[in-house]
């Protein structure tokens, strides 16, 4: 069992970590979230993590993932910007296949990670912790937790994982130096330094293909808009996750609620978003 003492993520502390854009704002000193996501196989993983990112409010989303996938993210939000250029944080890693990459995309990857600034690593980027150097966010669910753990010669099953989330989330953060937001109907995020919270879902409709891809995109939006936050205080990006895990959450509530509390997709949560924030900003 984790040894922290863990405590539920509120609407109050996920308020704290949002602000509307004032009149000295622009797009660049919002911040730009750079995304490197999506494949040939999964050209939707991207386009939900761009699209959950435009509509968290960020000043610019540059997409510079696989040239297979950059038309379906244009198509989808022409707002992206698909060059490549100064950004203030990374989205890496959804819907890309670790085990299939190009000696090019590795470079890209890499490179990002080099940066130092803020990184969100989902899915087929998950391998890449380690060779992190700024405030990063690891966000597997229990399969790619176990899988992660056992390329690092640490053994345990998706099973052990589900059983004992609160200690597998605290292990992988002591060893791997790093914030873990583990997923799952209860949302486990922690990190070396010992914050622990949790966010426990306010729908199970959640629980469909995509929905972790749009979560993507909204940590991601977060850590760009709170780079300097985050270039000041590190510990910061494990709150951040926290507070884009509620707003998730929250959107899978709303959007549910307007289908009398039906089934909802990951784009039907994804845009929820924009008034689950602004709820949070006037409160
Ligand atoms: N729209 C998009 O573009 C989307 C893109 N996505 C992207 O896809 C990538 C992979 O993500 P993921 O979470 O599926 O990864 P992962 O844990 O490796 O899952 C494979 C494991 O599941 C199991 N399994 C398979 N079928 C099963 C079944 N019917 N019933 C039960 N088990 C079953 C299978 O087990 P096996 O069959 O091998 O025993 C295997 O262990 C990732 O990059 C993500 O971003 C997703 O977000 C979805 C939307
Ligand atoms: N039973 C459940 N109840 C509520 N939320 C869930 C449940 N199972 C998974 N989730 C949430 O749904 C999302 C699924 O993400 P993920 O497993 O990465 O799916 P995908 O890879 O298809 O996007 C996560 O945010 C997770 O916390």
């Amino acid at each position: 069992m984790g040894t922290g003492t863990w405590r539920e993520w509120t609407a109050d502390d996920a308020s704290e970590w949002l602000s509307a854009p004032g009149a000295d704002d622009d797009k660049y000193r919002r911040g730009v979230l750079g995304v490197i996501t999506g494949s040939a196989d999964f050209p939707g993983a991207a386009v939900l993590g761009v699209e959950a990112a435009h509509r968290t409010g960020v000043g610019m989303v540059r997409f510079t993932g696989p040239r297979a996938v950059r038309q379906a993210v244009l198509a989808a939000r022409p707002e992206t910007v698909a060059v490549a250029g100064r950004v203030q944080a990374w989205l890496l890693g959804s819907g890309m296949d670790s085990s299939n990459r190009s000696f090019m995309l590795a470079g890209e990857l890499q490179h990002a990670l080099a940066s130092g600034l803020p990184a969100v690593l989902d899915a087929g980027g998950l391998d890449l912790v380690g060779t992190h150097v700024g405030p990063t966010v690891i966000t597997p669910h229990s399969r790619e937790l176990a899988r992660l753990l056992n390329d690092r010669d640490v053994e345990c099953t998706p099973e052990e994982v589900e059983a004992d989330p609160t200690g597998w989330a605290e292990r992988t953060a002591h060893r791997l130096r790093v914030a873990v937001l583990l997923k799952g109907a209860v949302t486990h995020v922690c990190d070396p330094e010992g914050t622990a919270l949790t966010v426990t879902a306010a729908t199970h409709w959640l629980a469909s293909a995509g929905t972790g891809d749009v979560l993507g995109g909204i940590i991601g939006a977060l850590a760009a808009t709170h780079h300097d936050r985050l270039a000041e205080e590190a510990g910061a990006i494990t709150r951040l996750a926290a507070t884009a895990a509620f707003i998730h959450s929250e959107a899978a509530r709303r959007a549910s609620e307007a289908w009398a509390g039906g089934p909802v997709t990951a784009l039907d949560i994804a845009q929820a978003v924009p008034p689950v924030v602004g709820g949070l900003i006037r409160r």
